[in-house]
Order: C-alpha cells, then sequence, then structure tokens
C-alpha cells in the first residue's frame, strides 16, 4: 500500500474549551501568590502562634505545589477513536494471535462463578476463535476454581455459538441473564435458545457452588480429568508443584463448538508455590504467565485483565489492534490502557470508587503526555515491550510473518513449559528486574508501566462508547480505605526509590509525563498537610488564636477566591464527566479519608518498610459482601461496622470539630464579648465545613442502630480522645 492512500486506523482529537481553563488556572495560580504574601506580611510575634502560622503556611504551600503538578493531567486531553472496519479490510487475514491472561487468587474473595464468568467474556470476543489463547492464573491453587474452569470449557462450545449467533452483550453469562431476565418474545427461535442456554449456565452455576460449599471435589467428578490428581496428591495453596492443564486446546482442529466451530484455547495454570519463596504475588504470576504463553501460543499481543474485571465489550481486541497495527503510529505503542469501571457502583458513589476525575479528565490528560500509566487489568501489551524490549526506531512489523516466527518458536512439551512456571527458574535472572513486571512495589503495574515507558515506548488511552472492562468496585468503607492504601504506599514508595519518575524519567519521558506521575506518586504526601488543616485551626480557635485573614479585611478575599474557584471548578469538572451533585460531595468526602487514614498509613507502611521492621504484603480486594452489606451499599449508608483504627482518627477529627463548633456558638451565645468574630469566622466556616464533610461519621456515631454503625467503642474512644484535646487547648 502506498503512502498517498494510507488511511490511519485510530485518530486522536483534543479537548475544547481551553480558554477558559487558563483563565481559572491563571486566576487561582495569583490568588495563592496573594495568600503567600499575606502569610509572610502578617507572620506573627507570638510563640504558639507563631508555630501554628508557620504550620498553615507550609500546608497551603504543599497544596500549592500539588496544585500545580495535577494541571499537568488537566490542560490537554486528548480522545482516541479506532476504525475497526479499515483494520478488517485490510487485516483480516494475517490478525495476530493474542494471549489472555486473567489472574486470580482466592477462591474466597473471588468466587470461581465470577472468575469463569470473566473467562467466558474473552473467549466470546468477535475475533477468530482459533487466535484467542485463554490463560487463567490461580494464586490460591484451588481445586474448586480448576473444576469451574473446567465446567466453563464445557459451557462455551454452548455459549460463544450463542452470543455470536444473536450478537449478545455483555458475553459474561452471569451478567447477561440477571440483567435481562424477561424472555424475548418477539424471536421465537432466540427465546427458545435463550431459555436453554439460561438453564444449561443456572446449573452449572449450582453446581459450582454445590462444590464450593462441599469444599472438596466428589470422587465420580475427579474422574472426568487427570488435573483432578495433583490435589489428590496434597496440593495445597502455599505448597505445590506447578499445576498446568490445558483444558481446551485449539491449536486441534478437532476442538470445536456445538456449530463445529473451532475454540479459543483455554489454560489452567497455578505456577508452583513452596514456603519460604517469595512469590511476588500479581507480578509473579503474570511473569509465570508471559514464559510460560511463550511455549504454548506465543502470540505477539497480551491482554491483562483481573478475574473480576470482564469484558463488556466483544469489540476490544480490535480496538486495540487498530492502535498496534497502524501503520504510521503503531509502531512505538507498547501497550493499550482502558479504564477500570466496575458495574457496582450505586447512583451516588458513596465510596468513590469510580475515581471519575482520573478516569475521564486525568488518564486522557497523561495520554497527551506520554501515555497514561498501566494501571494493572484491562490493558492490551505488546509482548515484546512487557518482556523488556527496548523500543526500536525503524523496527516495522510484518504481521504475518509475525505469526509463523511465533508459532515455531513456541513448539515444546508440557512437561518443559512446567519449568517456567517453577519457584527457583527465576533464580539469578532479569525476571522481575529487567524483565516482566517489576517486583517488590505493591502497584507492580504502575512502575511496570513507568519503565516501559523509559524504554522508549509510549502507551495510550482508549475508553470507547459501550465500556471495555467492568469489575467489581469494594463494597465497604473500609475495604475501599484499605484498597487505597496499598496503592498509595506503592506510589509514595516509587517516588521515594530510584524509579522516581523525575529521576529515572529524566531525559527517557517527557517531563509532563514524569509530572503527570506525580499527581499519584505523591497523594501520600498529601496526609500531612490535611491532617494539619483539620487538627490544628479548631484547636487555635478554642485558645483564640487567629490564623486567617478578617472577614473584614480584604485579605480574605484571595482565600475566598482560591477555595470558590477551585470547588465550582472541581464540581463543574465532575458533572462534565457524568457525576451528581451528591456524588461529589461523596467523593470529596472520599479524598479527605483516604488523606487521613490511607496516605498515612501509606508513608507509615513505607517507613516501616525500609527499616526492614516490615515485609511487603497484598491484601486481596473481596469481590462479594454479605447480604445486609450490600444492601447499605445499595442503599448509599456508609458502612463501619468493623473496628479499625482508621475509623478512630475519622471519628476523632469530625468529633474535635463538632466540639469546637459547639464551644464557640455557646460563647457567642452566652457571652459574645468574649469572641472575636471578625478574626475567627475564617476558622469556624473551616470546622463547619469538616462538619458538613462529615454528616455520615456523626450519624455512624450517634443515630444509627444497623450493624454497619460506627461500633460503640470506637466513638467513646475517639470522644474521650476529642474532649482531651479540647480541653488542652482551653486551659
Ligand atoms: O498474590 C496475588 C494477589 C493478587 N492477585 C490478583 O491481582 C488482581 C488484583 O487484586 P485486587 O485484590 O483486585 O486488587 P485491586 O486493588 O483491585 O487491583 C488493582 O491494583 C493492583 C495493584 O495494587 C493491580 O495489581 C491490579 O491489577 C489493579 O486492578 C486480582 O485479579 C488478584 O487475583 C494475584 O494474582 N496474586
Ligand atoms: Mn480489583
Amino acid at each position: 500500500m502506498g503512502r498517498d492512500d494510507y488511511l490511519p486506523l485510530f485518530e486522536t482529537r483534543s479537548a475544547k474549551g481551553r480558554l477558559l481553563y487558563w483563565l481559572y488556572a491563571v486566576t487561582v495560580f495569583l490568588g495563592v501568590l496573594s495568600i503567600c504574601v499575606y502569610r509572610v506580611r502578617h507572620f506573627p510575634e507570638q510563640e504558639l502562634k507563631r508555630w501554628a502560622w508557620i504550620g498553615v503556611f507550609m500546608a497551603e504551600l504543599w497544596y500549592a505545589l500539588y496544585w500545580l503538578i495535577t494541571q499537568s493531567v488537566r490542560y490537554s486531553p486528548v480522545y482516541r477513536y479506532t476504525f475497526k472496519d479499515r483494520l478488517s479490510r485490510r487485516y483480516e487475514e494475517v490478525l495476530p494471535g493474542i494471549d489472555i491472561f486473567v489472574c486470580t487468587a482466592d477462591p474466597v474473595l473471588e468466587p470461581p462463578v465470577m472468575v469463569i464468568n470473566t473467562v467466558l467474556t474473552v473467549m466470546a470476543y468477535n475475533y477468530p476463535p482459533e487466535k484467542l489463547n485463554v490463560y487463567l492464573s490461580d494464586d490460591g491453587g484451588s481445586e474448586v476454581m480448576f473444576y469451574a474452569l473446567l465446567e466453563a470449557s464445557q459451557f462455551s462450545k454452548i455459549w460463544l455459538p450463542f452470543c455470536r449467533k444473536f450478537k449478545v452483550e455483555p458475553r459474561s453469562p452471569g451478567i447477561y441473564f440477571s440483567s435481562a431476565d424477561e424472555i424475548p418474545v418477539d424471536d421465537v427461535i432466540f427465546a427458545k435458545e435463550w431459555q436453554t442456554v439460561k438453564n444449561l449456565f443456572q446449573e452449572m452455576k449450582e453446581r459450582i457452588n454445590e462444590i464450593m460449599k462441599l469444599g472438596r471435589i466428589p470422587d465420580e467428578l475427579q474422574k472426568q480429568h487427570k488435573g483432578f490428581r495433583e490435589w489428590e496428591l496434597g496440593a495445597s495453596k502455599r505448597d505445590h508443584q506447578t499445576i498446568l492443564e490445558i483444558l481446551i486446546d485449539g491449536r486441534d482442529s478437532k476442538a470445536m463448538d456445538v456449530e463445529g466451530k473451532r475454540l479459543p484455547t483455554l489454560i489452567y495454570m497455578a505456577r508452583e508455590k513452596k514456603p519460604h519463596y517469595q512469590h511476588n504475588f500479581k507480578a509473579g504470576a503474570m511473569n509465570a504467565l508471559i514464559r510460560v504463553s511463550s511455549r504454548i501460543s506465543n502470540s505477539p499481543i497480551i491482554l491483562n485483565v483481573d478475574c473480576d474485571q470482564y469484558s463488556n465489550n466483544s469489540e476490544s481486541v480490535r480496538d486495540a489492534l487498530c492502535f498496534f497495527m497502524d501503520e504510521e503510529m503503531g509502531d512505538n505503542i507498547a501497550y493499550v490502557q482502558y479504564p477500570q469501571y466496575s458495574n457496582n457502583i450505586t447512583k451516588n458513589d458513596v465510596y468513590g470508587n469510580y475515581l471519575r476525575i482520573i478516569v475521564e479528565v486525568e488518564l486522557p490528560g497523561a495520554d497527551a503526555n506520554g501515555g497514561p500509566p498501566y494501571i494493572g487489568s484491562g490493558c492490551f501489551h505488546r509482548r515484546d515491550a512487557l518482556s523488556g524490549k527496548k523500543h526500536e526506531k525503524e523496527s516495522k512489523i510484518d504481521w504475518k510473518k509475525e505469526n509463523e516466527i511465533r508459532v515455531k518458536e513456541s513448539a515444546s512439551t508440557l512437561e518443559e513449559t512446567k519449568i517456567l512456571a517453577g519457584c527457583s527458574y527465576e533464580e539469578n535472572s532479569q525476571w522481575g528486574k529487567e524483565m516482566g513486571l517489576k517486583y517488590g512495589c505493591p502497584v507492580e503495574d504502575i512502575l511496570t508501566g513507568l519503565s516501559v515507558q523509559c524504554r522508549g515506548w509510549r502507551s495510550v488511552f482508549f475508553n470507547p462508547e459501550r465500556r471495555g472492562f467492568l469489575g467489581v468496585a469494594p463494597t465497604s468503607l473500609l475495604q475501599s480505605l484499605v484498597q487505597h492504601t496499598r496503592w498509595s504506599e506503592g506510589h509514595i514508595q516509587i517516588f521515594l526509590s530510584k524509579y522516581c519518575p523525575l529521576l529515572y524519567g529524566h531525559g527517557k519521558i517527557p517531563l509532563q509525563l514524569q509530572i503527570s506521575y506525580c499527581c499519584y506518586n505523591l497523594w501520600a504526601a498529601n496526609c500531612l498537610a490535611t491532617l494539619f488543616y483539620v487538627i490544628v485551626p479548631p484547636l487555635c480557635l478554642l485558645k483564640a488564636i487567629t490564623l486567617f485573614p478578617q472577614l473584614s479585611s480584604p485579605w480574605v478575599l484571595p482565600y475566598a477566591y482560591v477555595f470558590l474557584a477551585k470547588y465550582s471548578y472541581s464540581l463543574g469538572e465532575f458533572l462534565w464527566s457524568g457525576g451528581t451533585l451528591k456524588g461529589w460531595y461523596n467523593d470529596q468526602r472520599m479524598w479527605l479519608y483516604k488523606r487521613l487514614t490511607s496516605h498515612l498509613y501509606g508513608i507509615y507502611g513505607t517507613i516501616l518498610r525500609s527499616l526492614g521492621f516490615s515485609k511487603l504484603s497484598f491484601q486481596i480486594t473481596s469481590k462479594v459482601a454479605d447480604d445486609d452489606v450490600s444492601l447499605r451499599y445499595e442503599q448509599e449508608i456508609m458502612e463501619f461496622g468493623t473496628v479499625s483504627s482508621m475509623f478512630n482518627i475519622l471519628a476523632t477529627i469530625a468529633l474535635l470539630n463538632l466540639l469546637t463548633f459547639l464551644w464557640i456558638m455557646a460563647r457567642l451565645i452566652i457571652n459574645p464579648q468574649t469572641t472575636d468574630l471578625d478574626s475567627s469566622a475564617v476558622q469556624i466556616i473551616l470546622s463547619g465545613l469538616v462538619m458538613v464533610i462529615n454528616r455520615p461519621v456523626y450519624e455512624g456515631m450517634f443515630f444509627r442502630t444497623d450493624k454497619g454503625r460506627m461500633p460503640s467503642s470506637i466513638t467513646y474512644q475517639s470522644l474521650i480522645l476529642a474532649t482531651f484535646a479540647c480541653l488542652l487547648a482551653l486551659y
């Protein structure tokens, strides 16, 4: 094909309305400068006040700096669009193979039925099935999971033709049949098949759940597959040899669905586990998958999904290929990252799990700067880039030859392949360092993506109209905070390590991209400023120390402007991205809570680990919840319920501001002369705002009677602590 008739396979558009954005950014910046001038010019004499003043000033400087950093992902977002018809016209015959890695680690927190639903969606892509190779990595080493996958391999023979014939979406049978409960009436053939397939699915689900309850595989079922023998020999979660079973071999032309069409390859893998070996969590699993798959299918493109993140769009593979296979711009693309959406987000998203602004605003912003980070799931990788190869300019891929070479390379026996998933295979190798996913970081995905970009590749963020992947978001406050603790800890570790984007990325990736990474790398660093801002001003209020300009002074204007401009912008951004007003209020609360707890714990964890007091751990986020917890989640009632020191912090701060507020109000009513309202106004407003945002905490402590309320022990402890702090400030 000549240059002239080259039609791109994808297109990039920039956001509009940039002038308004600059107006906002510049004026806020001027406001911040005025605040600094105020802080310097009004530097107090009195000793105690001086310390508090320095503290607020530092906090404000930090906020200003962080705000500046976050502008890097705002000023020029880009959006991508693909042309799948062109892809099909030019490449249908030479479409590359795709290796799909699904990771699971715990059959209780990640129920096998959910996992196989995800597996079925990625088997059912609208793509030549013999070119799809699905690998399930089971770090839980669970016999029930293996059984469920075996069931799925049978069910796929019916499910795949059904999806193809009726263009089913989404292709997760669990989701599809639960969202379309009514039998379709207008089409008789469809209605009949629909009912049959639904029944078959229902029966399979019941069988798996039955076995799950039983906790072992009955003897007659064990005969179905030789794979069960591994567990008979005593495989347990933490101690077993590599289990590698090909449940469907797509290379075998006899592997067919009920309509006689080929099937995707389906493989179960539980890498070897031995006590005393560091298994490196998901990163370890992924690296074993990269190696094992290289000997079985060796596809040039790898898709990675978490076990809850089912594919919601059967076109995603083709969409992703539009980027990799574009003749002009595809060569340097290492990965195509989809957003991580969840299908259990309620209207106002109490726990801010949607991460709306990150997904809708910041990732398109990062894309413009050189490419989004790799966020662990819903990501298509170029195998070479993920394995550690540098990007070389002028290296055009001939997709036809590519397939032939790869197939040749992959010929080896199953026993040979198993060795690659063994514990000792990585000893003295570059795996986890220069090859594959990097080890030693709670956000292995981010670190890996960064180093891929530093090897000369770029990445692309793709968010099609029909969502690509949907997962399960945490349904309780604590889970959400714990998940965020892992993330913020991982991020700050990257920042403090030799991989700090500003150093490691220097000269390798654009400066804007280095700064974009810092938005997240520095999450945890926000905690000190925020803790200071919600604790010290109220205490100072009790001590009659004023830290802000008088209401009647013009110096209050920059404060008012920065506050109003920043929050109206943030609200505007939120509503524009499809959120609700209440959703925004919830989101603000969650960010406050994350700063006060997750980020603090993230820093604490990092210190402990760097001193050698604790080892890296990975707390898996539960994808299931008790019925009453789920119900409260649906009703958007905040879930406390368990005893956690995180709640102590939140409750104490909420109470501290409440007590201060009440005390000042009482004083104003009883004896107005003793309080200088003009000088204290800003601090009173600040405490008022903290109270407004903390409404669910007060309700949880004082008004609720359900199981999800704040445990009374926490209420009492926090009450004592807050009262004590107030008394200390008063006397
Ligand atoms: O030892 C382990 C632990 C976890 N996992 C899998 O890793 C995935 C992510 O775990 P999850 O508990 O769901 O954590 P999240 O916080 O939801 O995951 C996000 O953040 C992680 C990094 O903290 C990334 O690894 C994930 O891809 C990303 O979706 C799941 O599929 C797990 O089965 C393993 O395979 N082995
Ligand atoms: Mn998850």
